[in-house]
Parts: C-alpha cells; structure tokens; sequence
C-alpha cells in the first residue's frame, strides 16, 4: 500500500509488544541520535550477538508519525535482499517508541575515516571499492523504485573499519517510492548532499542520490566537502550555482579517472545525471575487480515483494522546507 507522497503503509514484520528489555541487554554510550531517534548497541541475551536498537519516538511536535516510522520498517524489509543494506531483524513497540532491532557494523560511519588524517584516510582503491559496494546497495532500491534521499557519510556503515570492511547503507526515515506518486517535491536531506532540483522544488528523482554520491565520493577521495558554506544559505547557493572545483592541490595524487566519475554525477540537470547502473561501468570502477555483487543478491524488482499501487494519485503537497 502507498500513501500519496511515496510513504509505503504496508509492512510484514510482527511488530513485538513484549518487552524490548526481555530479549536485550543495552551496552555501552550511544551509537547515534537524530531529532526523533537514538540508536543504542544491545546483545540478545540468548546468543551474546551484537545489534543495534533505533528507538523512534511515535509522537514527533504533537502529531502522530507511526506511519513515517511503518515506511522505514517496510523499505528496510523490501531491501533485506541486499547485502549492502543494513538488515531488520525485529521490530518492538511500547506506548511512546517504535524499536527497530538492526544488524551492528562494528567499523562506524565512514564520516569518520573521510576526515582522518592522511595515514588512516581511504585510498583511492578503497574508494573504489566502497563506492561499487554503495552503488550496488542503491542500484537495488532503484530497481526497486525506492530513493533514500539522505545518502551521506555518516548513513554509510563499515562492518569493519581495521582491515577495512564491507559497507551497509543505513537510515531510511526518509526514504520514498518513487514509482507510485507523480511528483515528490519536499524539501528533505542534509544540506552539503542535497540535490540542485531539491533546492528549486522540482520532481525527486533517483538521479537525487546519484546527486549525493557524487558528492560522497570527492569527500571520501579528499575529505573536503565541495560546496559546504560558512552556513546554510551558503552551501545552498554553492549547489544551485554549481560552484564546485576540481583544484590540483585538493585532488593531489587522485586520478583522472576518479574526477571524470564525479563530473558524471555532480551535473545539473538530474535527467543528464549518470544512472547507479551506468556508474558501474564506469572505467574508474573497473580499474580494480571485486566479487561481482549481482550474484548475491536475487533482484526482486518484479516480485511479490513489489509494493501495491497507490490508491489515489492526488498531487503530491508541496512541503515547506
Ligand atoms: C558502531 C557504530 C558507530 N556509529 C554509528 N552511527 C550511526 C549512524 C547512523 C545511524 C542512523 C540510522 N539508522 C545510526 C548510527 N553506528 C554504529 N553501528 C551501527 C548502527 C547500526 C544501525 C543503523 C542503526 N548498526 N550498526
């Protein structure tokens, strides 16, 4: 079932009304914490394994937002498929909170690798691999009609990060069918990462996260953030200006290749924009072969998993930023 603005209302999983608390035990500070959601490490008191608990709060500035919540959980679900999303193991709830139970990626957020110092900073045959890895994860919500609209650093995971591992691509809350509804045109994501046709209220698309893997990929090559602003304003301008440079000094022992892959993605007009598959074919990726990820994965784009059509197809509300 989809709702008119691309949010799916129909998930599968049980959701648990026993107690969280029965099954895990909460170790350690925090792992993260966003205006509505903290996510905590726990361990399954019956087999010692690691995981980690988002905690979503249903009530969000007086309104009820359990379907905002029911979205995630199903996109979650629709991606169980692909080793590079983040796997939902269960789903608890209480009177207050909705509790995703979810794989653990021990390494972090590769935010944290991206401003590292030269020694511990990714190499440019890391990046590759990474960003293969990523842009298969997104390949397969494309496929699927699903767009994360919030791919940045610090909702890219690392299983491992010494030896550096696998990523997992994580933190779906506003995630959106694209397929189902005419036009999405809401302001959403993270200024630095966010998409010129964002900033203008024109359609989403998936080339909106191909948008933000272009960006994600000269952070990580150069750990600069190529339109961050002295404030909001700012960066905005700097993306629908396209004030963006591709400097010597910046990119000092990076490749040619590597640029020109960027310059595929950092473009405009989203329908000239490099699709997730294209990029896969992109000589910088194959200049260092890798387990070709597509036999892992079944590809469910045309399946029973496919979510149900919407029932209505009002315009979509333009929503304030
Ligand atoms: C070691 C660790 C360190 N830092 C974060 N940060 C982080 C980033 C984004 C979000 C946003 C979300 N969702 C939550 C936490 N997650 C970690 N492990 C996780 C985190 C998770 C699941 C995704 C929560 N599994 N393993």
């Amino acid at each position: 079932m989809m709702n008119r603005n691309g949010m799916v209302t129909h998930m599968q999983t049980r959701i648990r009304t026993d107690p969280f608390s029965s099954n895990y035990t909460l170790v350690g500070k925090e792992l993260g914490r966003g205006k509505f959601a903290v996510v905590k490490k726990c361990v399954d008191k019956s087999t010692g394994k690691e995981y980690a608990a988002k905690f979503l709060r249903k009530r969000r500035k007086g309104e009820d937002c359990r379907m905002d919540i029911i979205n995630e959980i199903a996109i979650l679900e629709m991606a169980k498929f692909s080793p590079h999303v983040v796997d939902l193991r269960e789903v608890y709830e209480t009177n207050s909170e909705l509790i995703l139970v979810l794989e653990y990626a021990a390494g972090g957020e590769i935010f944290n690798q991206c401003l590292a110092d030269h020694g511990d900073a990714f190499t440019e045959k890391d990046v590759i691999r990474l960003i293969r890895q990523i842009l298969n994860g997104v390949a397969y919500l494309h496929r699927n009609n699903v767009v994360h609209l919030d791919l940045k650093p610090q909702n890219i995971l690392l299983t491992n990060s010494n030896p550096l591992g696998d990523i997992r691509i994580v933190d779906f809350g506003l995630s959106r069918r694209v397929d189902a509804v005419k036009e999405i045109r809401e302001i959403l994501g993270t200024p630095e990462y966010v998409a010129p046709e964002i900033l203008n209220y024109e359609p989403i698309s998936t080339a909106t996260d191909m948008w933000s893997i272009g960006v994600l990929t000269y952070v990580m090559l150069t750990g600069e953030s190529p339109f961050l602003g002295d404030n909001k304003q700012e960066t905005f301008l700097n993306i629908s200006q396209m004030n963006i440079q591709y400097s010597q000094d910046v990119f000092e022992g990076i490749t040619d290749l590597a640029i020109d892959f960027i310059k595929a993605l950092l473009i405009k007009n989203p329908r000239k924009r490099a699709k997730a598959e294209q990029c896969l074919q992109h000589p910088w990726l194959a200049s260092c072969p890798d387990i070709p990820d597509l036999l892992k994965e079944p590809d469910l784009s045309q399946s029973e998993h496919e979510l149900d059509t919407p029932q209505d197809d009002d315009e979509l509300v333009l929503m304030a930023s």
